[in-house]
């Protein structure tokens, strides 16, 4: 049985042609001129580009005293339905539990998942298990890329000596590190001053975390990294302090990259000044939304290349999650949803006011997380061989986003009322049309496990740097005798 997409205009990282794209086995057989198939989907007026691969999120998360709402099932229909095709998830173990017994809990998870997904692993305690089994993690389960939080003290907090460890261990397997950056002891600090002073409503949460907390994590973590010679990836880049640590890490040579999420983007801190406690406490999330001038550093990082990808940090909480925090904002569950509204926001926000090209838009959203994850191009791509998650991208089609018409499984969305023009006509999974001209026909269970390989040539370049300058002894002639 083959599909052919038939009269679109195929738009990737760096071409835009009109060409049929035929698929069968779930890949790309063949593209070009006038392709024929068993099933034929009609792409006149739209964009074939690579589906969008989210590289942050949270599915059935435990978290802040519960699990976030949206798990693999309701998770991965909604990014379906948005024009994702791929979903990074974390295996968070709790401290003091192995990776590897953390793994088998996503494993369990994930079998319900409706497009592919890999996971990140997270290291939130240090110790010889953890050193020996991110062998395993990294050999055997295919998992390259390690989430180190520098916030949330008392809970997945690291400390920067076992942040160093960890990087140093990275190093040594050819895996990538990744940070939550936001000083943890410092918003400690903050979250008791201000619930001391009387301060317990959900925008405290945004003065409890201001930029500098970012900026300043973020430069630690960078130099650490650097220190360690591993890259380094800043999830949830949010403020100018933050973007800028690493706009002047990539210009000097470091290898870092920042992903800024669709929520800080579009949506500003007056947020937290809404009357409404719901309203607020629903956009609580961690690093908090920022104000304008912060959102134009981030659109300015996509355009210049400083930043690299846009993700959603997926992780949704109802409105009675979010009321364990009434009285003291610090037990607000942590976290937004964007799953199924960061393509067609980014393109609204983005492509629509020109801030980004179609171009640009495929590489944020899809291919460069698909090279920097080292699943470039089963994943990422338009080309012969590569998987056929691709999106059918109507310009045209138009929605205001409304909770009452989503998939995702929580009572409310934070972009409630915004119109988006720019959405999917078609998304396929591995050739599976999971959505057709809006309708869902996703399938539970058809999703399967993305490994990624260690040593992508970013590892293994910067290995070759890092081994070609270290230092040296200094060979001597003449070494004097040693004094009595
Ligand atoms: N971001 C957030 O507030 N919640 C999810 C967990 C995390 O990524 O920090
Ligand atoms: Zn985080
Ligand atoms: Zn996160």
């Amino acid at each position: 049985m083959t599909t052919v997409i038939k009269n679109g205009t195929i738009v990737t990282a760096d071409l835009t042609y009109k060409a049929d794209v035929l698929i069968e086995g779930g890949q790309i057989i063949e593209i070009g001129q006038g392709l024929k198939g068993d099933e034929v989907l009609d792409a006149t007026g739209c964009y074939v580009m690579p589906g969008g691969i989210d590289p942050h999120t949270h599915l059935e998360m435990p978290f802040m005293g519960t699990y976030s709402s949206d798990d693999f099932d309701s998770g991965t229909r909604a990014a379906l339905s948005g024009g994702t095709t791929m979903v990074v998830d974390f295996a968070l173990p709790s401290p003091g539990q192995g990776l590897l017994d953390a793994l088998q809990m996503w494993d369990n998870k994930s079998t319900r998942a409706h497009c592919d997904y890999s996971f990140h692993m997270a290291v939130t305690w240090w110790g010889e298990q953890v050193f020996n089994e991110m062998e395993t993690v990294v050999k055997e389960r295919g998992i390259n890329t390690f989430k180190h939080f520098m916030a949330y003290k008392g809970a997945l907090m690291v400390n920067d000596d076992e942040m160093y460890a960890s990087f140093n261990r990275l190093a040594e397997l050819g895996g990538i590190a990744m940070v939550h950056a936001e000083n943890g002891d410092v918003v400690a600090e903050l979250t008791a001053k201000l619930l001391a002073a009387g301060n317990n409503g959900p925008e405290a949460h945004a003065y409890s975390r201001p930029p500098q907390v970012e900026g300043e994590a973020t430069n630690r973590a960078i130099m650490i990294a650097d220190m360690a010679g591993v890259p380094l990836y800043v999830v949830h880049t949010s403020c100018e302090e933050s973007h800028e640590a690493i706009r002047r890490a990539k210009q000097a040579g470091k290898r870092v990259w920042g992903e800024p999420l669709i929520q800080h983007l579009t949506l500003d801190d007056s947020e937290y000044s809404h009357p409404d406690w719901d309203h607020a406490a629903r956009r609580v999330m961690s690093p908090p939304f920022r104000n304008k001038q912060h959102q134009d550093s981030l659109w300015a990082g996509l355009q210049s290349g400083s930043l690299s990808v846009v993700a959603t940090d997926h992780c949704a909480f109802t409105t009675d999650q979010k009321r364990y925090g009434v009285g003291d904002f610090s037990k607000i569950p942590n976290g937004t949803g964007g799953l199924e509204d960061r393509m067609p926001m980014l393109w609204t926000y983005g492509v629509n006011t020109g801030r980004l090209t179609p171009n640009e838009f495929v590489a944020v959203t899809s291919t460069n997380i698909a090279k920097i994850m080292n699943m470039y191009p089963k994943k990422g791509a338009v080309l012969v061989g590569a998987d056929a998650d691709l999106v059918v991208w109507d310009p045209e089609k138009s929605k205001t986003i409304t909770a009452g018409n989503q998939v995702s499984a929580i009572d409310y969305n934070v972009f409630e009322g915004k119109e988006v023009k720019g959405l999917p006509r078609f998304t396929l999974t591995r050739g599976h049309v999971a959505v057709h001209d809006g309708e869902l026909r996703s399938q539970e269970g058809h999703g399967k496990f993305v490994a990624r390989e260690p040593n992508s040539s970013v590892s293994r370049a910067l290995s070759t740097w890092k081994e070609l300058t270290s230092p040296r002894p200094v060979q001597r002639t003449g070494i004097p005798a040693t004094g009595v």
